[in-house]
């Protein structure tokens, strides 16, 4: 797969199920994230189900397009300081730290929204990006992730423990 993949086609099959952008999770929002110059773009069709108000988008759902299209241009951003591919390893796998939304206005359920974001800053094990929703062309959402690099320890705390209970 080349840049011309979307990012989150690139992630690795045992990190492809987040609701956000996983695209081995048939009940989530499966986005995917592109490449536009210094800026990625994401674009996405609201469900009439995603309804905060009658004719408005539900916040939660701009918060996790935000976040997810964030932490894909995280990990391709560090892809893009290696100058590497996404399919190349080791995988880069990001996860929010932080997720910071502010809503400017409401956000029209009718029709596409886009999601742009930019990268602020590579910090180590840590890249901040900020990211902006569209609807026909005017900003109603603004966010900041921090996102860090999955440390290899998050999978095994996802394990539950020898004689946990199950339920
Ligand atoms: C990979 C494909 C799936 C993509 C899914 C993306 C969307 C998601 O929903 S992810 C799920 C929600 N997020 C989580 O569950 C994360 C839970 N938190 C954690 O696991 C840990 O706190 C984690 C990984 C964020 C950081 O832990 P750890 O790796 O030990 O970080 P640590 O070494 O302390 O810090 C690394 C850097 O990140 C910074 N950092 C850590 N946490 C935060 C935070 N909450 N806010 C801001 N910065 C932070 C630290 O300050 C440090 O920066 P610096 O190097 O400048 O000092």
């Amino acid at each position: 797969m080349s840049e011309k993949s979307a990012f989150q086609d690139n992630y690795p099959e045992n990190v492809a199920h987040c609701y956000g952008c996983g695209r081995l999770n048939g009940h989530g929002h499966q986005i995917k994230t592109h490449w536009d110059g210094e800026e990625s773009v994401t674009r996405y069709r609201p469900e009439p189900f995603h309804t905060a108000v009658p004719g408005y988008v539900y916040g939660g759902l701009i918060a996790s397009l935000i976040d997810c299209h964030s932490t894909g241009t995280a990990a391709a951003a560090m892809y893009r300081a290696e100058g590497r591919e996404m399919d190349t390893q080791p995988a880069f796998r990001f996860v929010t730290g932080s997720l910071h939304v502010d809503y400017l206005k409401p956000t029209p359920i009718a029709g596409p929204l886009e999601i742009r974001g930019r990268v602020k800053a590579i910090q180590g094990r840590k890249v901040i990006v900020e990211s902006w929703v569209l609807a026909e062309g005017v900003v109603t959402a603004r966010g900041e992730v921090t996102a860090v690099q999955m440390p290899e320890s998050f999978f095994a705390a996802a394990l539950p423990k020898p004689g946990a209970p199950t339920a």
